[in-house]
Order: structure tokens, then C-alpha cells, then sequence
């Protein structure tokens, strides 16, 4: 579960002060962010995984206001319990499809199951892939490793950042539906930002900043 109240914030004293409506998402229901560039989007999304802090105002995240933790105990917090699912792929080069998926759950302190792992690899169909290094992967197939990588810890919040822009409609619509199901599979929130209308039918809820 998911609550944002009076949230503004400012990148440097002479800029403008952005201010984001308030947000509040009950067990596994998701939600799309749309808006013109430039608008925010971005910004308002890494004020929600505590890579930003708000100037004004709070973010409640399982009923903890994650601005109030220190530095380590928020990293740790966004480990265990945020996914994201950014534009550009954050896996490690060196290591194959399966050894990045051992290492987040290193990272995310959870036990290391290659079944978990296994079987999250059928569901995205990239299990032929799960030895091939991160460079040998199609844009299609480092999109679901992307995914993959965001849900294997089982996080409470899945939030993705413009996850469509490049797709034609059929895989837009398949990654969206993979996002849906492995957020439904986990009981967690889904919040997907964009300006691509196409996928608003899918999502419970829309705003428009
Ligand atoms: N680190 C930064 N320092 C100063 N200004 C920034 C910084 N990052 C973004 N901005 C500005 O804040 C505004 C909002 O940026 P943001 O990336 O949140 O928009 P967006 O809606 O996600 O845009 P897009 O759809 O183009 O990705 C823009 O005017 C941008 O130039």
C-alpha cells in the first residue's frame, strides 16, 4: 500500500517548485502517471522510491513515511521492498541472465532460490536466455530481464519509468500485462509512468499531471 500527501519539491532554489497530487493505492491496485514531457513524471516517481527528497510533505510506503529514514536504512527499505523498472537495463554486464537475477536477491538480503528464479524465467519466456550474457540479448528479451530483475524480491511496489516508449502496440500491450500479472502475483502496487496513451485501458487508475 501506497500514500503520498502534499508532496513538493524543488531541484535548486532558483527553480520552480513542482506539486504532486496526493496518491493512495490499496493492496495490488495499480496505477498510470501520464503528462507531456517536462511536466514531472520522472521527478514525482523517484520522490516515491526515496531517490529524491520532497521538500514538502510525505510518502508512506506499507504505512512507513520512507523520508524519515536515514541513508542506509532507506537503501535498505528500497531493496527489500521497491522494484523498479527503468528505460535503460541496470544488469551487470559481466554476469548472465541467471547469475543477475542470484545477485538481486543477494542484494535485496533474500534467500537465493533457483526455482524462484527458474520458474520467474518461464513466465517471462526468457528461460532459454538464462545463461546467455546480459550483451547477447535482444531489446525484447533485456525489457523482460528489466522485469524480471524488478519482481524476483518479491517487492511490495513495482514502479516503472516509461516502460513502453519504444514497443509497437502488441509488445506494449504484453509488457504492461506481465507488469500487471507479476504486481497481481505479489499482491504489490504497480505505478507506470508515461505519455503513451495507449496503455490507460489497462491500468485501474489514471492521473494526468
Ligand atoms: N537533476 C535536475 N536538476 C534540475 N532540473 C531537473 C533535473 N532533473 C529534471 N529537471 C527538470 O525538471 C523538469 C521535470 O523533469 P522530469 O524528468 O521529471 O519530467 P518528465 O515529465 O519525466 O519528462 P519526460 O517525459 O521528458 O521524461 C524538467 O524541466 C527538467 O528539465
Amino acid at each position: 500500500m501506497i500514500k503520498t500527501s502534499g508532496l513538493t519539491f524543488q531541484y535548486d532554489e532558483r527553480d520552480m517548485v513542482f506539486n504532486f497530487p496526493d496518491i493512495s493505492l490499496g493492496p495490488s491496485e495499480n496505477l498510470l502517471i501520464l503528462g507531456k514531457s517536462g511536466v514531472g513524471k520522472t521527478t514525482f516517481l523517484h520522490l516515491l522510491a526515496g531517490l529524491l527528497t520532497p521538500l514538502e510533505g510525505k510518502v508512506e510506503i506499507e504505512g512507513i513515511s520512507i523520508h524519515s529514514l536515514s541513508n542506509r536504512k532507506m537503501d535498505r527499505f528500497r531493496g527489500q521492498n521497491i522494484g523498479l523498472v527503468f528505460q535503460k537495463n541496470h544488469a551487470i554486464q559481466s554476469l548472465n541472465v541467471f547469475e543477475n537475477l542470484q545477485a538481486r536477491l543477494f542484494f535485496a538480503n533474500k534467500a537465493i532460490s533457483n526455482t524462484i528464479i527458474s520458474d520467474l524465467l518461464e513466465q517471462l519466456d526468457i528461460i532459454d536466455c538464462q545463461s546467455k550474457k546480459v550483451r547477447e540479448l535482444s531489446e525484447g528479451q533485456l525489457q523482460r530481464l528489466g522485469i524480471a530483475m524488478s519482481v524476483i524480491h518479491r517487492p511490495q511496489l513495482i514502479l516503472a519509468d516509461e516502460p513502453t516508449s519504444s514497443l509497437d502496440d502488441d509488445n506494449c500491450e504484453a509488457v504492461i500485462q506481465l507488469l500487471i500479472d507479476q504486481a497481481t502475483a505479489n499482491n504489490a502496487n504497480l505505478i507506470v509512468i508515461t505519455h503513451d496513451g495507449r496503455i490507460q485501458p489497462l491500468f485501474q487508475n489514471s492521473l494526468t499531471l
